[in-house]
């Protein structure tokens, strides 16, 4: 059994943020000779809904006429999801996918993983167990170390040092606004991680089930950035049931000037905040991150808490810990990469089984999670201890999943469509993509789609594909999204997987034909592997 890996890693990230609705950047969409349609939009357009519980805007205001691109003219999203290098050089300068040709070692060619956890854990790698390939030599580590670090990161604000400008994201309520991070600010972010992760902490918080006792927990270590936050492995200190020992401390990352800021910033994090907190609290699913508690109550009993505090004459606010299920296998990303994408074909069907019962769980109660991806598929165990555990009991009788991350996540009505243009670039659907509003359990089977494509290709669906020529290499993912450009390779000719493909093939399709979560839960290959499940 491999021993446990520390998933600690410093480097910063930066609020992923959910997009504005067609806040459509005007170069885009311009000289274009494709017909001009009407996107004028009035989905969603309830004030209450709008200013309590959702962040996108009531009326969505569109250029009357936008012309539709053929595509091979954009080299960027419509609207920026993550940061997209502005020139075709700078793009393939960086292409991971060119570094890798040089890499003949290399096997797992997932790499757009946001920048965190490799660097930090691929000095591991070496003490896989024999069903995982190991490097062999130093010349290999170098090797891996170096695709690690230039993977591209993901719907991120800060652009990575060597690339300047960027394109960048808004929030969601606001209309699309340039935000430029310049290396200071990206220096000062740094700082401010290393100084949490020095910090001793001792952690007051409050379970959910009993807001009137304060419990106490203590740091042991950190073990993740995301875009919008650190986040920290606690132990309790007076508290031994089981489930609240040892917990994930979620701290909420604030913008450096969050106080000082004239426009909305502060009203659309708390918005957010709030959002992901009063989704997470009705959730109660085996196979889905639990929400235990918060550090302040007033972030669970107020809807504008950090307005109130702020009106009542606070100088500062307070921080944002939500108290949450530790998953001891890290994210399926960093597992993936450690074991180089060598997973038993039947650990694969396991844990998508366990994340196609956790989507079914959500659209059943009528929330979306618009940021379904690798990184945000919790392992309760390594995947080495899962394999272990494969002839046991326990095996059958727990999850070994927990989808986490509902930061983009959405409560719907009943046929609702969303205009709000959120997600990760590779695992986004065309629709969004194109400005259409959207089904969000639609956009969410098609994250699907590309999660099981990944899983069994050891890469993502729409990069360039292997033996790609140079130019092929330098169009955007955007590009073979908007096209549906994806197919077989390494899994081409292999027996036994025409029920996993079946579903890969009825998910990254068009709209219209695309499955939906209760049709995958049909197919043969999840109901296979959920019939034998006991909990
Ligand atoms: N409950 C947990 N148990 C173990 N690790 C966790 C847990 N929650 C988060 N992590 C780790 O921290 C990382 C960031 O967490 P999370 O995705 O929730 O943050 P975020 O700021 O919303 O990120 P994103 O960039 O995806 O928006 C995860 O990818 C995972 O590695």
């Amino acid at each position: 059994m491999k021993p446990p890996e520390s998933h600690s890693n410093n480097n910063p990230k930066t609020p992923k943020l959910s997009q504005e609705e067609f806040g459509l950047p005007p170069n885009i969409f311009q000289n274009s000779n494709a017909p001009a349609i009407d996107l004028t939009d009035t989905v969603n357009t309830d004030p209450v809904k709008n200013s309590q519980q959702e962040t996108e805007p009531t009326t969505v205001k569109t250029p009357l006429t936008l012309n539709i691109p053929t595509f091979d003219t954009i080299n960027a999203l419509p609207t920026p999801m993550t940061y997209t290098p502005l020139s075709p050089n700078l793009l393939s300068s960086m292409s991971p996918t060119i570094q890798m040709q040089q890499q003949p070692f290399q096997q797992l060619n997932i790499k757009k993983r946001r920048n965190n956890n490799n660097l930090n854990n691929i000095n591991g790698i070496n003490t896989f167990k024999s069903h995982f390939n190991e490097i062999r030599n130093s010349k290999e580590l170098d090797q891996v170390k170096n695709i690690a670090a230039s993977n591209r990161v993901v719907s991120e604000l800060i652009p990575p040092p060597t690339l300047s400008p960027q394109r960048i994201v808004s929030l969601p309520t606001v209309n699309e606004e340039e935000i430029t991070f310049d290396n200071e600010e990206r220096t000062k972010l740094e700082n401010e991680q290393n100084e949490f992760s020095n910090e001793e902490i001792i952690l007051n918080g409050y379970l959910l089930k009993d807001m009137s006792h304060v419990r106490q927990w203590k740091k042991i270590k950190h073990i993740g950035t995301g875009n919008f936050s650190f986040v920290t492995l606690y132990e309790s200190l007076d508290e031994f049931d089981k489930y609240y020992h040892q917990v994930a401390v979620k701290k909420i990352k604030y913008p450096n000037n969050i106080l000082n800021t004239t426009d909305d910033t502060l009203s659309r994090l708390e918005s957010s905040l709030t959002r992901e907190l009063s989704v997470l609290k009705t959730l109660d699913h085996p196979c889905v991150v639990k929400l235990y508690g918060i550090n302040n109550p007033i972030f669970i009993e107020q809807k504008r808490p950090l307005t109130t505090l702020l009106q009542e004459g606070h100088a500062s606010i307070p921080s944002c810990e939500f108290i949450m299920s530790y998953c001891n296998g890290g994210d399926l990303l960093k597992e993936l990469t450690e074991c180089q994408g060598n997973v038993p074909r039947w650990l694969i069907q396991r844990l998508y089984g366990e994340l196609v019962l956790a989507v079914k769980y959500l659209h059943e109660n009528l929330i979306i999670h618009r940021d379904l991806k690798l990184e945000n598929i919790l392992l309760r165990y390594t995947l080495d201890e899962i394999i272990g555990m494969r002839n046991t009991a326990s095996y059958y009788e727990q999850n070994m999943i927990e989808l986490g991350d509902f930061g983009l996540c959405k409560k719907i009505e009943n046929g609702e469509l969303c205009t709000a243009r959120c997600g990760s670039e590779d695992y986004v659907s065309p629709e969004i993509l194109m400005g259409i509003p959207y089904n969000g359990n639609l956009t969410d089977t098609w994250a699907l789609g590309v999660i099981l494509y990944a899983l069994l290709e050891d890469r993502l669906p729409f990069d360039a594909p292997p033996n790609a020529n140079q130019r092929q290499r330098n169009r955007p993912v955007a590009h073979r999204i908007a096209r549906f450009e994806w197919r077989w390779s390494k899994t081409l000719d292999e027996v036994g997987l025409d029920s996993a493909k079946d579903i890969v093939k009825n998910t990254l399709t068009r709209k219209n034909q695309r499955w939906n979560i209760q049709q995958m839960y049909d197919s043969d290959y999840i109901k296979e592997v959920v019939g034998t499940l006991k909990f």
